[in-house]
């Protein structure tokens, strides 16, 4: 059978008249990938637009006036950066915003005092962004609100088995601009961003170019293109909803190769619950046979995140200016 990634009218899924063939299809599809798209998702399109036409703006500028725009600190996740492969070649170039400002702002939305620490390293604001990605940011935890309770009438469950309701959230925020490369190869040549699942509860991924650069894994390992729909967003499953549902549902496994004419943008909003819940298989999801799954600590990972990236991802000088707390900003092979 041929997997396919539907695009979803959520709004009708959700309601009492939703046609059992369009929730057969969410649930195989949640099952087997991990990934779908949803249009009339309640996101006004001005929203999507400004947004991005403003961060679209900023990454246009001129490479000298986006290093401006690096952490100070050299936090890879906030603020402007560039990301070269090995050969100095420009991959990806992104813009990360964290979810508050500071840890005054991070205690004042009810975050535990040693929580907030994350945000002590603040976000860069170029001028006119800030009300707007936070308008955008939070219509995208709206639509990861909805997805999952799309998910937990599915799958037969009341919405309050997961444990998300009325607790602080922790979101991360990134822009995607991936680069256009001469691509005359296979697609396994020409990865912009390695296969990968996230490792939040759901993603919520808007997408803009000019060709399908993302591709969702299918069960047999091939690979599916998500064409680009006007208006559309995209809903990856993460790590944490395959093991609340002890791996019934998936995380979606997904990738990005080169194509098209124009620059590849997406905006992804990873949405994980409260710091402070313990991530395990959730009853109705256990059987006899149990769990293979270990409970763990979302603060014992978030904690660590800068660390085990740079660990693994770091250039010598990009841990070097992160130790010192300057700007990093990388050098390519040609500019
Ligand atoms: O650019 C995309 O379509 C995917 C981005 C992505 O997977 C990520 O930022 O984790
Ligand atoms: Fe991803």
């Amino acid at each position: 059978m041929t997997v396919q990634i539907p695009v979803v009218d959520l709004q009708l899924a959700l309601s009492d008249d939703a046609p059992p063939a369009l929730l057969d299809s969410v649930l195989q599809t949640a099952e087997r990938v991990g990934i779908i798209q949803v249009v009339n998702h309640g996101v006004a399109p001005e929203l999507i637009d400004d947004f991005h036409d403003r961060i679209g703006a900023v990454l246009d500028l001129p490479r000298a006036e986006k290093a401006k725009l690096a952490s100070p600190t050299g936090h890879p996740f906030r603020g402007w950066r560039q990301w070269p492969d090995d050969f100095g070649r420009l991959e990806l170039e992104r813009f990360n915003i964290g979810q508050f400002d500071s840890p005054e702002e991070a205690r004042a939305a009810g975050l535990a005092e040693e929580h907030a620490t994350l945000y002590k390293h603040p976000n860069v604001w170029p001028e006119g962004l800030r009300a707007v990605a936070r308008a955008y940011h939070d219509a995208s935890v709206g639509v990861a609100e909805q997805v999952l309770a799309l998910y937990a009438k599915v799958l037969g469950v009341s919405v309050d088995t997961f444990p998300v309701g009325g607790r602080p959230y922790y979101t991360s925020f990134v822009v995607n601009d991936y680069p256009t490369w001469p691509v005359d190869q296979e697609d396994d040549d020409k990865l912009l961003l390695l296969e990968h699942a996230d490792g939040s509860a759901l993603t919520v991924l808007h997408q803009r170019g000019d060709y399908a650069g993302l591709q969702g894994q299918a069960p047999d390992g091939s690979w599916i293109p998500v064409p680009i729909v006007p208006g559309a967003l995209q809903v990856f499953s993460g790590h944490i909803l395959a093991k609340w549902t002890n791996d019934r549902l998936t995380a979606g496994r997904h990738r990005v190769v080169a194509g098209g004419t124009v620059t590849r943008r997406s905006t992804g909003v990873f949405w994980h619950p409260s710091l402070d819940t313990v991530i395990e298989p959730l009853a109705p999801f256990v059987g006899d046979d149990g769990t293979d799954y270990e409970l763990a600590l979302l603060w014992d990972k978030a904690k660590n995140q800068v660390e085990d990236y740079l660990q693994v991802f770091g250039r010598p000088d990009q841990v070097a200016a992160w130790r010192e707390g300057r700007p990093y900003v990388a050098e390519l092979a040609e500019v």
